[in-house]
């Protein structure tokens, strides 16, 4: 799952939920679809951060649901969504991050888009 707080009065937070490595199962993408619809839609958040959760940003696609029936929303449109949000989406990434376009292990970081 993703879930959704509001921290510092005007900045949603989505955090990828999906213990062990927070991979981007059908329930995680389907919670950040939600997650990105309603902080897109509150006059009050002025800007997103996505991150993961205990020193993991993500670990790309979850290998659980290899060889199953896709389910869930796809990814690209995700992407797409996240990129032309009307507001700022930043990537705080801790730990392993990986997926589509690449991986990289750092230490901590941001990504903005
Ligand atoms: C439209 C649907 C698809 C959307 C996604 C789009 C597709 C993108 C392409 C990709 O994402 S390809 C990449 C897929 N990911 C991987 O292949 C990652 C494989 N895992 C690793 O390389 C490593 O496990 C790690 C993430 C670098 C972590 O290494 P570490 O040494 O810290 O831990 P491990 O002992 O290896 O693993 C711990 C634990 O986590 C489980 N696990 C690891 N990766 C995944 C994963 N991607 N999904 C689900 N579970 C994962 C691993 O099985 C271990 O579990 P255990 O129960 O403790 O044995």
């Amino acid at each position: 799952m993703a879930q959704y707080t509001r921290v510092a009065g005007s900045v949603g937070l989505i955090t990828l939920q999906n213990p062990p490595v927070n991979a981007l199962s059908a329930m995680v993408r389907q919670g950040v679809v939600d997650t990105m619809e309603r902080a897109l839609s509150a006059p009050e958040v002025k800007s997103l951060v996505i991150c993961g959760q205990k020193e993991t940003f993500c670990g790309g696609a979850d290998i659980r649901e290899f060889g199953t029936k896709m389910s869930g929303p796809p990814l690209t449109p995700l992407i797409h969504a996240i990129e032309a949000s009307t507001k700022p989406v930043v990537a705080a990434i801790e730990g392993v991050a990986l997926g589509q376009t690449g991986a990289s292990r750092g230490d901590s970081g941001s990504t903005a888009s």
